[in-house]
């Protein structure tokens, strides 16, 4: 396996795929100087119209493996799928003559407020991708205002994301079959300046990802890919996904450490009343993109009964499938106070690096922006259950 991609080669690629190749002699500023050093041309950012033409690009120029283990899921994708159909199922109800000549994004979130409802979820092994990997996406992430939070598979370790990037980061945990070295990981990540730990309890064992065939696993135990947070404490025999993880988790967390504590992975509303009764600070509503249990539903259909259950009291957050700022309206609609995203971000990692995670970013953003000013909602909390049908 050659995770690493070139730069030159990457951006060779970029130029003969939007037809450019020819540009690159006349315009310096297109120059075949490789993508971390040099600027895009504004012309060039505006051939990427949505997510999907970044995941064009990335499928050009990154390796077959590494586009597997991305855009694979459990099983036969099914659920990988529903993420994404389902928003389709949904239908938007605008309201006309409002002023929305301004646009609010912010949301507040654990007695802070974030610029957009954005984030980017935990995704582990990103130097597979971009040699740049969670260095290039923390710094794209604090330039465009948006919340990252880190996996504990991460290449980069925390700490090194967090210097290289000065980004405030939130720490997602695999708690591993030794609390001492969990308790270690979670001394990282404070010592990082995270303040919210995001818990991932839909892997007691990894789902059967088909799709990328023995490549997790090769990743896991890579010498060129080291899993960074680990470096120095991962001691033999201990597990990175902990089959025997029950609720009793919470309030070790509780008393060893001091961040939020936030549970992602919830799919239903009997978790919803158990994760208030262990007095959690918040959730994602999440199925891992898909890559856990085939045939969980779409996440889109799974929020209704938890913000039910929830009714206010905590942070309900989704990801999965969310690929349009019409998804984002429609989630926030819903009842989330704020989505996550996961592969989308990754194409633009993987096809041009920290630059492509900021194309994404703006795409979305400024998808939702245009949907809130014709849906009638100049700001998030405008976005109620009201404007949407269907779900
Ligand atoms: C390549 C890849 C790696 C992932 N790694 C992690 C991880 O380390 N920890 C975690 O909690 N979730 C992980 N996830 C799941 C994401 O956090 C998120 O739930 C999912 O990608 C959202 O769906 P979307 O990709 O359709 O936006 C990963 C997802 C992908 C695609
Ligand atoms: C132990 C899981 C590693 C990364 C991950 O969560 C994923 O590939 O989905």
């Amino acid at each position: 396996m050659d995770p690493f991609q070139n730069s030159d080669l990457q951006r060779r690629k970029f130029l003969e795929w939007i037809g450019l190749s020819g540009l690159a002699l006349a315009f310096p500023a297109i120059s075949l100087s490789g993508c971390q050093s040099s600027r895009f041309h504004e012309d060039e950012k505006q051939e990427f119209k949505n997510v999907f033409d970044l995941e064009g690009l990335s499928e050009k120029v990154m390796g077959k493996d590494a586009i597997d283990y991305l855009n694979g899921g459990a099983d036969d994708s099914k659920t990988v799928k529903a993420n994404v159909v389902a928003y389709q199922k949904i239908q938007i109800r605008a309201r006309r003559l409002i002023d929305v000549s301004t646009i609010s994004t912010k949301v507040e979130l654990f007695g802070q407020t974030y610029e957009t409802p954005i984030i980017l979820s935990p995704v582990g092994f990103q130097k597979f991708f971009h040699q740049d990997g969670e260095v290039a996406t923390a710094k794209a992430s604090v330039k465009k205002q948006h919340q990252m939070i880190v996996s504990s598979v991460s290449n980069y370790s925390v700490n090194e994301i967090a210097a290289q990037s000065q980004a405030d980061l939130w720490f997602q945990l695999y708690p591993t079959t030794n609390r001492e070295v969990t308790k270690k990981l979670l001394e990282r990540a404070e010592k990082a300046g995270c303040k919210v730990c995001v818990l991932t309890v839909d892997t007691p064992v990894i789902g059967n990802r088909e799709r990328g065939g023995t490549t997790l696993t090769k990743l896991i135990y890579s010498k060129e890919l080291k899993m960074g947070n680990y470096e120095g404490i991962l001691t033999e025999g201990t597990g990175i996904d902990d089959p025997g993880l029950t609720w009793e988790i919470i309030s070790w967390l509780r008393a060893n450490c001091d961040m939020k504590i936030v549970l992602k992975g919830i799919v239903t509303r009997e978790d919803a009343t158990l994760a208030l009764e262990y007095g959690v600070d918040g959730i994602i509503v999440s199925n891992h993109g898909g890559r856990q249990l085939e045939s969980l539903r779409s996440t889109i259909e799974c929020l209704p009964e938890i913000v039910e259950e929830i009714k206010g009291r905590i942070p309900v957050l989704i990801d999965g499938g969310i690929r349009r700022g019409t998804d984002i309206f429609k989630a926030l609609a819903i009842g989330a106070n704020a989505v996550c995203i996961g592969r989308p971000f990754c194409w633009g990692l993987g096809a041009l690096g920290q630059e492509g995670v900021e194309i994404a970013l703006d795409i979305l953003k400024a998808e939702l922006i245009r949907d809130m000013q014709l849906a009638g909602t100049p700001s998030i909390e405008k976005i109620t259950c009201d404007f949407v049908i269907g779900f």
